[in-house]
């Protein structure tokens, strides 16, 4: 195995008879933001909990920080930050008590005041973690999370119901620790949040790894750009047009989607002047991030079983 922060190699989890993580492998390289995505089901968490050291795979192997995550576990967890979905806290403690807790696990914290003022969870300071909201739980989670100053965070869905001001607290924030050297591997069903985030993104789906890249590999590879026409409605494209796809989306919007060139726009553009169409708008796009997630994971249905691999074309 190489150096990474985070190296899992044909990694199983399973429930029963449920094969939710299916053989699957990736790196976080130090200091850089891995997002994994997935549909719900994927089989996200599971492989979170094994690289958090909290579920045993039951196939495969994971270093974290050169160490196993359940034999090494008392040296581990000093050194890494773990955001969970939900829970890990007493419910009857104040938001306060529990972050001076966790400081109080560190050698080195950062200042609890500090991470209060930052996520905004100054007015809740004194209230019961069972009393705060879904969004100032989440926050406090995400400063327990970093207080500790950790090498390695771990972040399952960071934001979800997360306000946008607290969303966008949480991406500076992300941002900071990768100029700072810290290691990130999150789940995220928010493609912005990906995109905006992401040194690298591993898809899953259904339990396996659909496709994996940096942002711009991922929308560059799937070599898919969006050409957008707006014309008369009810043009009916010929055979001459038959391999490009040419679609009315909406009256008088049409699209045409695929690996497209200089001539194969020229070519849609030369059907609409020979239809004697009135064209009022060319527009032409690369793909978003959220465009190829939605094209590999196109069919996702819950139940499907993992291993079997999405048709990927990359
Ligand atoms: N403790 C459990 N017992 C039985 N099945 C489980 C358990 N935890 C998860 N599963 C199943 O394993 C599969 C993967 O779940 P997992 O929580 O890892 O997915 P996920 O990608 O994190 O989903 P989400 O985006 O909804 O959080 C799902 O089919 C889920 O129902």
């Amino acid at each position: 195995m190489s150096d990474g922060a985070v190296e899992c190699r044909d990694v199983v989890v399973r429930y029963g008879d449920t094969t939710a993580v299916g053989g699957v492998s990736l790196t976080v390289p130090r200091g850089r933001v891995l997002a994994l995505l997935g549909h719900n089901g994927a089989g996200k968490t599971s492989l979170l909990q094994v690289c958090e050291g909290f579920r045993r795979a039951d196939g495969g192997c994971c270093r974290v920080l050169g160490l196993d995550p359940i034999a090494d576990h008392d040296a581990l967890m000093p050194r890494i930050g773990i955001m969970l979905q939900s829970g890990g806290v007493y419910p009857w403690a104040t938001a306060g008590e529990i972050l001076r807790l966790f400081a109080s696990f560190s050698a080195n914290p950062i200042a609890p005041d500090m991470l209060v003022e930052r996520l905004g969870l100054h007015k809740v300071v004194r209230t019961r973690f069972r009393r705060l909201s879904g969004g100032e739980q989440q926050r406090l989670s995400l400063a327990i999370a970093l207080v500790g100053r950790p090498e390695l965070v771990f972040l399952d869905e960071p934001t979800a119901g997360m306000d946008t001001e607290a969303r966008h607290t949480t991406w500076e924030l992300i941002e900071e620790l990768r100029a700072d050297g810290v290691s990130v591997l999150l789940t995220t069903h928010l493609l912005d949040e990906a995109e905006r985030l992401a040194d690298d993104v591993v898809i899953m789906r259904s339990g396996v790894v659909a496709a994996t890249g940096t942002p711009g590999e991922l929308t560059a590879a799937a070599g898919i750009d969006l050409l957008e026409v707006r014309a008369n409605a009810g043009l009916v494209p010929d055979a001459s047009l038959a391999h490009l796809k040419l679609t009315e989306t909406s009256p008088g919007e049409y699209a045409v989607a695929g690996a497209l060139d200089t001539a194969a726009i020229a070519e849609v553009l030369a059907w609409f002047a020979r239809a004697g169409a009135q064209v009022t708008a060319v527009n032409t796009r690369r793909r978003t991030l959220e465009d190829v997630y939605l094209s590999l994971t196109a069919g996702e249905k819950a139940g499907a079983k993992a291993g079997e691999k999405a048709k990927v074309t990359r």
